[in-house]
């Protein structure tokens, strides 16, 4: 069975890593020991042992260095550098079969590193289409408490959900600080939130357009949480982690379910665009390189089929070798002037040439059509 992997995406300081690491014991002391990864190019030391670290292939002050970034230019460039290795990530992960469950990683606090970059998308892409994939959204409840700012937070959550397309869990992180029973109500009672909304006016001196277009938008985000898991946890004392796990569980169900056959039919969608962009790139090759639009370049192709197979071919050993040397060549030609010599030489190069360029085209054409 294929291990279901969580990202843990969350803001800076929501407590993703204390979270992984409370997940991480938490599976050693259920016996199911998880593959841990770490994708934070910048954390200077991570509270769990990972069996993948970014840091081990990138190093982030270099990076820093050898391309004159920021911060947040080096942990798109270090996880650029990373996303070129996924593949052998991946195959790692694979080897170990049946004897891990589950894949649990950590991602950059700046969350739009990963999650708006190429490389978060071709690393989550890589998961998503080889394991169940769910997303783990941390919320740091304590600063979520009041109406404005627990929106901001879900729309962010949201725009996530939009962008990864993978199932996702809501975990309301540090509830020995705060419990989140206030965040599940207003989850799951509109009209709660409303009333929540009116006794925050003052506190987060909300205009009234503000006011209105946070309505407006929680009602939208009511479909949006249909579709979510809800859990608190404390990753402190480790409260809510059975619950968490079993939440993972309904995700992976859900996954195979309906999120697989979505994800196969976007990447067929992809691969039958990617064939068409290369038809039509192809005619216009052609035409660029003059070739008839009729000219069946591919059958020409298979009419005359390299029976070497592209290899180079060897003199037989007791094939003797002919040579012309230079004094044999100069005895033929030493009669002629330089300048016809020259001539010669000109309209030779120019049927060369121009038998070369369609031959060589019609042979790019033909290799493109064969790769295609
Ligand atoms: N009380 C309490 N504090 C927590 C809990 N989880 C994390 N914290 C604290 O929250 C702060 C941030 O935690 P981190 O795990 O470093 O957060 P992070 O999201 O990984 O931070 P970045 O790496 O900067 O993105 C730390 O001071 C933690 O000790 C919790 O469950 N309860």
């Amino acid at each position: 069975m294929a291990p279901s992997t969580v990202i843990c995406i969350g803001m800076a300081g929501s407590g993703k890593t204390t979270f992984m690491q409370r997940l991480n014991s938490h599976l050693h002391s259920k016996k199911t020991p998880p593959y841990v990864i770490n994708l934070d190019p910048a954390v200077l030391k991570i509270p769990f042992g990972a069996n993948i670290d970014i840091r081990d292939s990138v190093k982030y002050k270099q990076v820093i260095e050898q391309y004159n970034l920021g911060p947040n230019g080096a942990i798109v460039t270090s996880l650029n550098l990373f996303s070129t290795k996924i593949d052998q990530v991946i195959k790692l992960i694979e080897k170990k079969g049946d004897s891990v469950n589950n894949v649990i990683i950590d991602t950059p606090g700046q969350i739009e590193c990963f999650i708006w970059s190429a490389s978060g998308a071709i690393i989550t892409e890589a998961f998503a289409s080889t394991f169940p994939t769910v997303v783990a959204y941390i919320v740091d409840t304590p600063r979520n408490t009041s109406p404005a700012t627990f929106m901001s937070n879900m729309l962010y959550a949201c725009s996530i959900l939009y962008k990864t397309k993978l199932p996702m869990i809501v975990v309301f992180n540090k509830t020995d600080v705060t419990d989140c029973q206030f965040a599940k109500d207003w989850m799951s009672d509109f009209e709660v939130f409303q009333q929540a909304l009116k006794d925050h006016e003052n506190e987060d001196e909300g205009s009234g357009y503000m006011n209105s277009l946070i309505n407006s938008m929680s009602l939208m985000l009511e479909e949006f949480y249909s579709q979510l898991d809800v859990v608190g946890v404390s990753s402190y004392t480790g409260d809510g982690f059975d619950e968490f796990m079993q939440a993972v569980d309904n995700k992976v169900d859900e996954y195979n379910e309906f999120y697989k056959a979505e994800r196969e039919r976007i990447l067929a969608k992809k691969a039958e665009d990617e064939q068409k962009r290369k038809a039509s790139s192809l005619n216009k090759l052609m035409k660029d390189m003059k070739i008839d639009g009729d000219t069946d370049v591919l059958s020409d192709y298979e009419d005359e089929p390299d029976e070497n197979q592209g290899e180079v071919l060897r003199d037989e050993d007791d094939v003797e070798r002919e040579y012309t040397f230079p004094e044999d060549r100069n005895s033929e030609v030493n009669e002629q002037t330089d300048a016809d010599l020259q001539a010669r030489y000109q309209a030779a190069f120019e049927s060369t040439a121009k038998t070369a360029s369609s031959k060589t085209a019609e042979s790019i054409a033909a290799y493109i059509n064969q790769s295609q």
